[in-house]
């Protein structure tokens, strides 16, 4: 059985978690943390991970980029597994989260679904053959609007893939008002759309001479991240201190 600190148990993720976990045995949530307590959950609610009792063996992460700092510390302390989605943090927080692997498991994914898991691979293999014959990349990312960051997590993490696919040769464009010039050869677009309860849809076009490749990946429902962090829970018991992800969770 793993047992797991749901962190950030009231929001919309943690309680897509707490329902999902209600039908599993082989996973048991024993508390959550969320400063938010208008919510009736079948374990205790603490404010912080230091104050939890119960024995955990990993904590789920749905919670908001200005507690990432915290968690991390509070998870060193406590010597507790991670797995990390919260999406928005900042190039210092990206390096606390190295920094925090060297001395506990950290599984950071920006989108926890199989599809983008598999889609991630097979934009490296697209782009290096399309970005060598001339072909633009623009990446359209949409979600609900209720989400505070932008652009989203995974769009981010798409774009890094193409990029790294492609020796990091591209910046990336996420404004085109405030100046009049062509499109750089060495960019990557990135648009956000807000709108709706859309819960979350990434295409990734490939414009070439006379041809458009697109990938589409279109979320229906919050349980495709759900699902993925409960196996991301599972995998992280018992690792070495390190930085993992999806990949290390479906397999090549
Ligand atoms: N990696 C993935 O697959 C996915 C990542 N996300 C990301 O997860 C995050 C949360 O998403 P939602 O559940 O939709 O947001 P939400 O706003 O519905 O929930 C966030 C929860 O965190 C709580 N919170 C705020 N401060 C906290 C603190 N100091 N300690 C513990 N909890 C705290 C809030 O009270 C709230 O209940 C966002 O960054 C979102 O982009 C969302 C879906 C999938
Ligand atoms: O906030 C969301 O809802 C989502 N956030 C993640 C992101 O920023 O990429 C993943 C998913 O698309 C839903």
């Amino acid at each position: 059985m793993v047992k797991v600190i749901m962190h950030g148990c009231n929001g919309k993720m943690g309680q897509v978690i707490t329902n999902l976990i209600k039908e599993d045995r082989e996973i048991e949530l024993v508390a959550g943390v969320d400063p938010y307590k208008g919510i009736e959950n079948p374990y205790p609610v603490y404010d912080s991970i230091l104050e939890v009792k119960e024995q955990t063996d990993v904590v789920i992460d749905f919670s908001n980029a200005n507690t990432t700092d915290k968690l991390l510390a509070d998870c060193i302390e406590k010597k507790l597994p991670v797995v990390l989605c919260t999406t928005g943090l900042s190039e210092e927080q990206l390096k606390k989260v190295e920094d925090a692997a060297k001395e506990i498991p950290v599984l950071k994914s920006a989108n926890m679904s199989l599809g983008i898991n598999l889609l991630i691979k097979i934009l490296k293999e697209a782009a290096k053959t399309l970005a060598p014959a001339g072909f633009d990349i623009e990446i359209v990312e949409k979600h609900h609007n209720l989400k505070v960051d932008a652009p989203s997590g995974t769009a981010l993490a798409l774009a890094d893939s193409i990029n790294e696919a492609c020796d990091n040769i591209y910046e990336y464009k996420y404004d085109r008002s405030q100046e009049r010039v062509e499109r750089d050869t060495k960019e990557i677009g990135i648009s956000a759309v807000r709108g709706g309860t859309i819960v979350g849809d990434h295409e990734v076009l490939f414009a070439g001479p006379d041809e458009v490749i697109e990938f589409r990946h279109t979320a229906y429902s919050k349980g495709i991240f759900g699902k993925g962090a409960i196996e991301g829970a599972k995998f992280l018991k018992g690792q070495q201190p390190g930085r993992y992800d999806m990949s290390d969770v479906i397999g090549e």
